[in-house]
């Protein structure tokens, strides 16, 4: 497999690196008739070891495009350029995901890396019963399949399932919520150290939702995982996450605790969108959406991308982009203007 002179600064007393991921200009372009479409633009994050982060922003603002560089999951003839490495537990060589080819791919795949993407639920064959489902997936690693059992029966316990019962199910059978979190199940069964999560809960209801979230952070806990996960519900992920990273026209605007990012975001659109998350006790006419629309990926503004809806906007917003700037230990925002923002736009309170 690929690797690199890795960065050992970050490593632990453990021997592992402090980081499971570090994403590096990250870019992803689609040559279009119209001209080269970036739909991820430049982005770099770390992803710590046994943190769940939340990648929230709104619906095109490539959240999923961030999501697939990692395991190079970017359909042709989008591009991904950058660097995506992965450090294992063990503190042994570091992995660049995107220099793989792609049978490293397929093996490192599910035992390192699993995602669970939107819409997966209808990814499962209609024609093989769960039971097969854990079996082609345990001897396509060449994992012994009996021992894999025995860990796939203990996953569906840890997701409130039968085992006997949805071993011997074929998919029709099972409701939206069972086969989501026998998916989830399915992902874990090769023991991988990191979970990505893109709109896991999208199509369930809300006290499904609510139940796969608190699943999630128990098979977090209990199989020491890092989870990544993509959603446009801020205020849902939230519960669960140590981080959040707020995206906003292909790249990130703001990183930090979720707690800083929940009660003192410091990025105006962080500041609206916490504005606009819909609260079931505040009277309607007291919501308030975003004004303009987030742009095209062949039309992003000059500057800063978020300029022209920005109510604190200057001159210099639209010619430069703004780094992401220091606001407190572990709290990062794009912009010039992140102080005058908490007081320019007073953030409503949440329930
Ligand atoms: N195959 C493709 N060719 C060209 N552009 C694409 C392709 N797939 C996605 N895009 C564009 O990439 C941008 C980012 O998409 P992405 O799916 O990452 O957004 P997202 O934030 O995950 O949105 P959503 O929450 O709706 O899934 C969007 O503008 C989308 O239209």
């Amino acid at each position: 497999m690929a690797s690199q002179n890795a960065d050992r600064s970050g490593v632990g007393a453990t021997g592992a690196h402090e980081n499971v991921l570090e994403i590096r200009n990250a870019s992803v372009g689609f040559a279009m008739g119209r001209g080269t479409s970036k739909v991820l633009d430049d982005v770099s994050i770390d992803v710590h070891r046994g943190e769940v982060i939340g990648i929230v922003g709104e619906s095109g603002s490539g959240k999923s495009m961030l999501a697939d560089s990692v395991l190079d999951a970017i359909d042709p003839p989008g591009q991904l350029t950058g660097e995506i490495t992965y450090y294992p537990p063990d503190g042994g060589e570091p992995i660049v995901t995107n220099e793989l080819d792609e049978e490293e791919m397929r093996r490192f795949r599910w035992e390192h890396i699993s995602m669970v993407v939107q819409g997966a639920m209808d990814s499962f064959n209609p024609t093989l019963s769960l039971q097969s489902h854990f079996e082609e997936t345990l001897e396509a690693h060449d994992h012994d399949v009996d021992e894999g059992m025995v860990r796939a029966r203990s996953l569906l316990e840890d997701v409130h399932l039968d085992p006997e019962r949805i071993l011997n199910s074929y998919p029709h059978e099972l409701s939206g919520g069972m086969k989501q979190r026998a998916l989830i199940a399915l992902s874990l069964v090769l023991d991988p150290e990191v979970l990505i999560m893109d709109e896991p809960t999208a199509a369930l209801d809300l006290l499904m939702q609510q139940s796969i979230l608190k699943l999630l952070s128990d098979l977090k806990e209990k199989y020491n995982l890092t989870i990544m996960m993509v959603t446009h519900d801020l205020s849902h992920v939230a519960r669960i996450a140590d981080r959040l990273a707020v995206m906003y026209a292909f790249d990130v605007l703001e990183i930090g605790p979720t707690e800083d990012i929940v009660d003192d975001p410091a990025h105006p659109y962080t500041r609206g969108l916490l504005n606009s998350i819909p609260d079931v006790h505040a009277p309607l006419e007291s919501m308030e959406s975003i004004v303009g629309t987030s742009p095209d990926p062949l039309n992003v503004p000059e500057g800063c991308s978020y300029h022209p809806r920005c109510e604190i906007a200057k001159d210099e917003c639209t010619l430069e982009n703004p780094p992401l700037e220091r606001v407190a230990d572990e709290h990062r925002a794009a912009c010039f203007y992140w102080e005058e923002s908490r007081e320019a736009i007073p953030l409503k309170k949440q329930q």
